[in-house]
């Protein structure tokens, strides 16, 4: 698997310091608001799973599974939501975590389904921001690094459902797309 990656982009130490950031940043933002973190699956589950653990208070967690890329390396422009939560959101505090914001596209139907529930506030965490390539311009409130406009795997991020396990981010070789 790693012999595919070209170059890395996020390194493991380098991930490791921003989930600390943001887990603290959050601390400090949420403290007696028990807010509910929405995991948008797949993508966002390994970041997820750190963040919780770096936010160390009382909160709860839920999933949503959303997809609008499939196999491509382009959205579709289609978000389709593939499984939806299983709790009412009205009056309480969500902070969505994704893995990373591209064109924007998920996040924006996201905040519009989430507001139209009544949630009390809607917050966007996300470990990566591909601005160069944002086609809807969302507001994110916790970012963890920018990355160039470059197709990324690792650390929650596919290529045709692969390469997620890996511990950081990287470019894929060109010949694995061929
Ligand atoms: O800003 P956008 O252009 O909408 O792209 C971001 C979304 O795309 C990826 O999900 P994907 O649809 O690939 O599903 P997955 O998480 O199951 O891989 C990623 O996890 C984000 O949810
Ligand atoms: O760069 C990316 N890699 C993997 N999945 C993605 N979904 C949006 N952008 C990306
Ligand atoms: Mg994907």
């Amino acid at each position: 698997m790693r012999e595919d990656i070209e170059k890395v982009i996020v390194s493991t130490d380098q991930i490791h310091e921003i989930v600390e950031r943001l887990g603290k940043q959050l601390h400090d933002d949420y403290r007696d608001k028990n807010p509910i973190f929405i995991c948008i699956l797949k993508g966002a589950v390994i970041f997820m799973t750190d963040l919780i653990r770096a936010y160390d208070d009382l909160s709860e967690i839920e999933f949503m599974d959303v997809s609008s890329y499939g196999d491509a390396f382009e959205s579709s422009g289609e978000v389709r939501i593939i499984k939806d939560l299983d709790v009412p959101v009205n009056g309480r505090h969500i902070v969505i975590v994704e893995d990373i914001i591209d064109t924007g596209r998920t996040l924006a139907a996201l905040i519009k389904l989430l507001d139209s529930r009544g949630a009390a506030s809607i917050k966007i965490c996300s470990l990566l921001s591909k601005e160069a390539h944002r086609l809807i311009n969302v507001h994110v409130d916790y970012i963890g690094v920018e990355v160039p406009d470059e197709f990324l795997v690792g650390y929650g991020l596919d290529y045709k459902n692969q390469y997620r396990n890996l511990p950081f981010i990287g470019v894929l070789k060109p010949k694995i797309y061929e």
